[in-house]
């Protein structure tokens, strides 16, 4: 039976990218090797023995912190009942959710009736039931290698890239022709920490490539 290292569940609305509203349940996994220096989840890197808790423990924590709870399928299961849940989408994100085989956790949500996405930087393969909604925001100093990039990218449903320089945009453009013959994922620019001039950025190539705009939208309306 599989356990996963957990760092928060939460509920409230996906606010990024192509399902931006859809009320969602976030399942948080620890541990990410990547190092994104603008990383707004940089809590979640380390995977320290001496911060598991209790997923009690855990829930009860406001705010942002590098504890971490053992969760099986059917805790998890259990937690989201204990916290009445009424989402049907269920968000698995990080940290690196890639860096495990989500291949069972995504079967056994779906068999539950459960939407699944993920958000991943494509630095790992991406194991997955294949209904399982797959957001790749590729990372360039990819620890992986091109050989992992280029598989998540052909997974990809959508592809959300953080962008705050030129460069970035011609990061994504070298990595599109890349993507395999018949491959058609949605392109979203996110800019990088909502700064103005990203932004900007974001909006002139989108619609220069006809590409589409991904604000963090809960941070505009401060949920989480
Ligand atoms: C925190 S990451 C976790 C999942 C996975 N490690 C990844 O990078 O896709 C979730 C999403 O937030 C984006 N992100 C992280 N920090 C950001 C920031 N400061 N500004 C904009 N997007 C950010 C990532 O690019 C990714 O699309
Ligand atoms: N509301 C909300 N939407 C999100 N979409 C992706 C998120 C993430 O951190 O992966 C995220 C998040 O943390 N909150
Ligand atoms: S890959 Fe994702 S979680 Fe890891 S550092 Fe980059 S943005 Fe953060
Ligand atoms: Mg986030």
């Amino acid at each position: 039976m599989n356990r996963y290292k957990i760092n928060e569940v939460f509920q409230s609305i996906q606010g990024e990218g192509a399902l931006t509203g859809v009320p969602s349940i976030f399942v948080r996994i620890q541990g990410c090797p990547v190092g994104c220096p603008w990383c707004d989840t940089k809590h979640t890197w380390d995977i320290n023995p001496d911060d598991e808790r209790s997923a009690d423990d855990v829930m009860a924590e406001q705010g942002e912190s590098s504890h971490w709870f053992q969760s099986s399928f059917d805790e998890l299961m259990a937690l989201f009942a204990r916290e009445g849940y009424t989402a049907k989408n269920v968000i698995l994100t990080g940290g690196e959710p890639c860096m495990f085989d989500l291949t069972e956790l995504s079967s056994q949500l779906i068999a539950r009736g459960y939407g699944v996405s993920i958000e991943t930087s494509g630095t790992f393969e991406v194991l997955t039931h294949p209904d399982t909604w797959v957001t790749v925001s590729p990372k360039v100093n990819m620890k992986g290698g091109y050989d992992i990039l280029d598989s998540a990218l052909a997974r990809a449903n959508e592809i959300k890239h953080p962008v705050a320089m030129e460069r970035h945009v011609d990061e994504l453009k070298a990595l599109l022709t890349r993507l395999p013959e018949g491959a058609a994922p949605l392109i979203y620019l996110q800019p990088i920490s909502q700064q103005a001039r990203a932004t900007e950025l974001a909006i002139k190539h989108c619609i220069e490539n006809n590409w589409r705009l991904s604000l963090q939208t809960h941070k505009f309306i401060g949920i989480e």
